[in-house]
């Protein structure tokens, strides 16, 4: 799958925040995507109907940002173009709260987040209190199945170890690096990866967003025993991500039962 998206090369319409932006662009291109961060409400429904797939990330929200993201969502389902959510933070405040149901009511394909923001979505209560996580991947895996059925995305939980299910088919993947989280953007940069591979593989989101895990599991393992802390580990991870082996990045995936 990793060879397939690097020959694709899809052109990704990433509309991330403030914070991810750069580092995000730069994880996309080390894996061969080409990414677009395109979010202006006058353009953002245009660029999605022309670009691969779309991710949208609440991260840095705002009203015009908010209107963007509903335009190149519309765009995205009427053009056939998979597109990936990625809840900030969504429980935080009134204005997230409505955003993110604004957008589930557009039906992403896949949904990403870390435990506590899987564990709100589907109406648990979640230690969460802002964009890092306050509970346990092992906590949200019965809310991401839930979440699945009742949405029909593909769900992934993010940390130690993920979990990703379509509500009838489940998988872990292993690997990464406690450095990983004491990075600001990993997640939103691994959302906009999803958004690669699901415009490489659309047939098949569940294995588009194992993929992604996968790489992001086997680049954090690489990077992680030369870094001397989470900024050499920043830029190590992007290294580690352009020099992966196709090869490598089963032994990450662990197939389970829901
Ligand atoms: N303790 C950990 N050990 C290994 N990998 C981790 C750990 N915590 C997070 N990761 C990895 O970091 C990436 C981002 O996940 P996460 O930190 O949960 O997202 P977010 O930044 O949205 O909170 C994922 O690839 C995940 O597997
Ligand atoms: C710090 C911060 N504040 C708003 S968005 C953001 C980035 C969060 O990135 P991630 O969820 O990938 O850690
Ligand atoms: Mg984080």
């Amino acid at each position: 799958m990793l060879e397939r998206m690097r020959h694709a090369s899809p052109l990704v319409q990433c509309i991330t925040n403030f914070v991810a932006m750069n580092y995000a662009a730069n994880v996309l291109l080390a894996a061969g995507a080409s990414p677009a961060m395109v979010h202006a409400p006058e353009e953002a429904g245009e660029f999605a109907r022309l670009a691969d797939a779309l991710t949208v990330n609440i991260g840095t929200l705002s009203t015009d940002w908010l209107e963007g993201m509903l335009a190149a969502a519309r765009a995205a389902n009427e053009a056939g173009k998979p597109w990936v959510l990625d809840p900030v933070a969504h429980f935080a405040t009134g204005f997230r709260r409505r955003a993110v149901q604004q957008l589930l009511a557009l039906q992403p394909g896949i949904i990403r987040g870390n435990a506590s923001e899987i564990m709100a979505l589907a109406g648990v209560a979640s230690a969460g209190r802002g964009v890092d996580a306050g509970d346990s991947v092992q906590q949200a895996e019965a809310a991401a199945t839930r979440l699945a059925q009742s949405t029909g995305a593909v769900v992934a939980v993010t940390g130690a170890v993920d979990f990703v299910t379509d509500g009838s088919n489940a998988a872990r993947i292993h690997g990464g690096s406690a450095l990983m989280p004491r990075v600001t953007a990993m997640g939103c940069a691994l959302t906009c990866l999803m958004g690669a591979f699901a415009a490489a593989i659309p047939e098949n989101l569940f294995l588009a967003t194992v993929s992604a895990l996968a790489c992001f599991g086997a680049a954090g393992a690489q990077a992680e025993p030369a870094a001397d802390g989470p900024g050499s580990f920043a830029w190590r991870f992007v290294d580690a991500l352009a020099a992966l082996d196709a090869a490598a990045l089963a032994a990450q995936v662990e197939q389970i039962s829901v």
